[in-house]
């Protein structure tokens, strides 16, 4: 039995499914998950010693690449000065205005430690401001698993075949309205069914937990006119996106194509800004964020909030992650790209790449149209993405183990990585094919 095999045996008699996270359990890929050991630039370790150039990127934190020398010192000088204190560091303000500098519609941030509390906040926030029962969120929008989020949220759902989660009251989800994405007119009705109730409209900034699928042109500033026409907030969820899809997330991108004052109300960050520790935060206006405890009557709070280690790893990867890390992300994404596009054309595999700034998905199946609605990704070819996983994984390419799922470049993606992706394509192609 090897190592790997080993672990998962263990981690299964005493972690549910073996895991702490549904994604990592190979549910739709099969076989046996890799445990990983060490990381290094692009590259990631198993526990049998095999190496992997990776696509997964802890999910989004590694920007810079495993283990990025100037992320690691940081956190271990952070580390030797104390792990934390249950009270203010000076970093976090540092990291705070970190934030603010490449986003500049934030005025106020406040730090948490996952994506999930970043959107509970800024949801609460929402409900406080207006006074509003009823949120909108759009099918295989992800937003973390809190519980008014889980219907139709794509990711480990979309993953596993699951339409939510038990355990959710009607009451709790009634509070949600789930829409189709990229459909304004449904955005209309809702408002207009829900007249006066509905707080806030939360959208992943580019979805990327059904694949990549970013906004038709338009839908962006279309849905944030509606929305503050009828005296409700938006909340554009960049846990993904944030200074990942580009230095100023996917709105960095839409904002050239929107009119000028036509801006989300709150964002929500997570994974880059935590540098690969547990770390999101969420922004706004200050007379949004300053409806916070201890200024105002909206609670949240946090044993862990602004953890000094956590802070280190994100202010140190938002100082790293310079235009040429980002040039060099893009140059990354689109060789990946283009790689695939070449081997899986070659070996007849009908595909579409999508993207979304240095964000890229595969879609396996006949798209003679762009996707537009989570129903579009649904009916991809599951069989071939299962046998191109394997492929590649066997070739030494770590994908991630869902077709429902972005990839990840990092600025550590060097010539000899995009090499060992390009050199694994044409036989996982091939095996692709044959599904
Ligand atoms: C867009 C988006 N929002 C929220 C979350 C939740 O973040 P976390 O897993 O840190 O709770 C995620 C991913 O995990 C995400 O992709
Ligand atoms: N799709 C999720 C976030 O991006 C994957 C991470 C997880 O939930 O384990």
């Amino acid at each position: 039995m090897s190592l790997n095999e080993q672990y998962a045996e263990r981690a299964t008699k005493v972690i549910p499914g073996g895991v702490n996270s549904p994604v990592r359990a190979y549910g739709s890929v099969g076989g046996t998950p890799r445990f990983f050991v060490s990381g290094s630039g692009p590259t990631v370790t198993d526990a049998d010693g095999v190496e992997y150039v990776d696509l997964v990127g802890a999910w989004g934190p590694a920007l810079l690449g495993h283990a990025h020398p100037a992320v690691v010192s940081a956190v271990q000088e952070a580390a030797a000065r104390g792990l934390g204190f249950g009270a203010s560091v000076p970093a976090e303000a540092e990291l705070a205005e970190a934030i603010i500098e490449r986003m500049p519609e934030v005025e106020r941030v406040r730090l948490v430690s996952t994506g999930t509390e970043a959107t509970m906040t800024a949801i609460r926030i929402a409900r406080g401001a207006t006074s509003r029962p009823l949120i909108i969120k759009f099918a295989g929008h992800y937003h973390g698993h809190s519980d008014g989020l889980l219907a139709a949220a794509g990711s480990g759902l979309a993953t596993f075949g699951l339409p939510g989660s038990a355990g959710v009251t009607d009451a709790t989800a009634a509070q949600t309205l789930v829409l189709s994405y990229n459909d304004l007119s449904a955005v209309e009705a809702a408002f207009a069914a829900h007249d006066g109730q509905i707080a806030a409209v939360i959208v992943e900034s580019a979805a990327a937990n059904m694949g990549v699928l970013p906004p038709e042109p338009g839908f962006t500033e279309g849905l944030i006119s509606i929305a503050h026409k009828n005296g409700a907030l938006i909340i554009t969820d960049e846990v993904l996106t944030g200074f990942r899809a580009g230095p100023s997330g996917y709105w960095g991108i839409e904002r050239e194509n929107v009119a000028e004052g036509v801006t989300p109300d709150l964002f929500t960050f997570g994974k880059v800004v935590g540098g690969g520790l547990p770390l999101a935060a969420l922004g706004g206006r200050a007379e949004l964020m300053d409806l916070l405890a201890p200024l105002g009557p909206v609670y949240q709070g946090g044993t862990l909030s602004g953890n000094p280690l956590a802070v280190a790893a994100g202010l140190a990867t938002l100082q790293h992650a310079d235009s040429a890390a980002y040039a060099r992300l893009g140059m990354a994404a689109d060789t990946v790209a283009a790689s695939v596009t070449e081997a899986l054309t070659e070996a007849g595999v009908a595909h579409r790449i999508q993207r979304a700034g240095t964000l890229l998905s595969v879609l396996f199946g006949e798209y003679s149209e762009a996707p537009r609605i989570y129903d579009d990704v649904l009916t991809q070819n599951i069989e071939q993405h299962r046998a191109f996983f394997h492929a590649m994984l066997a070739d030494g390419v770590n994908l991630p183990p869902s077709a429902f799922e972005a990839w990840f470049v990092s600025a550590a993606h060097d010539e000899r990585a995009l090499e060992r992706i390009a050199e694994a394509l044409p036989a996982a192609a091939r095996a692709a094919a044959l599904a």
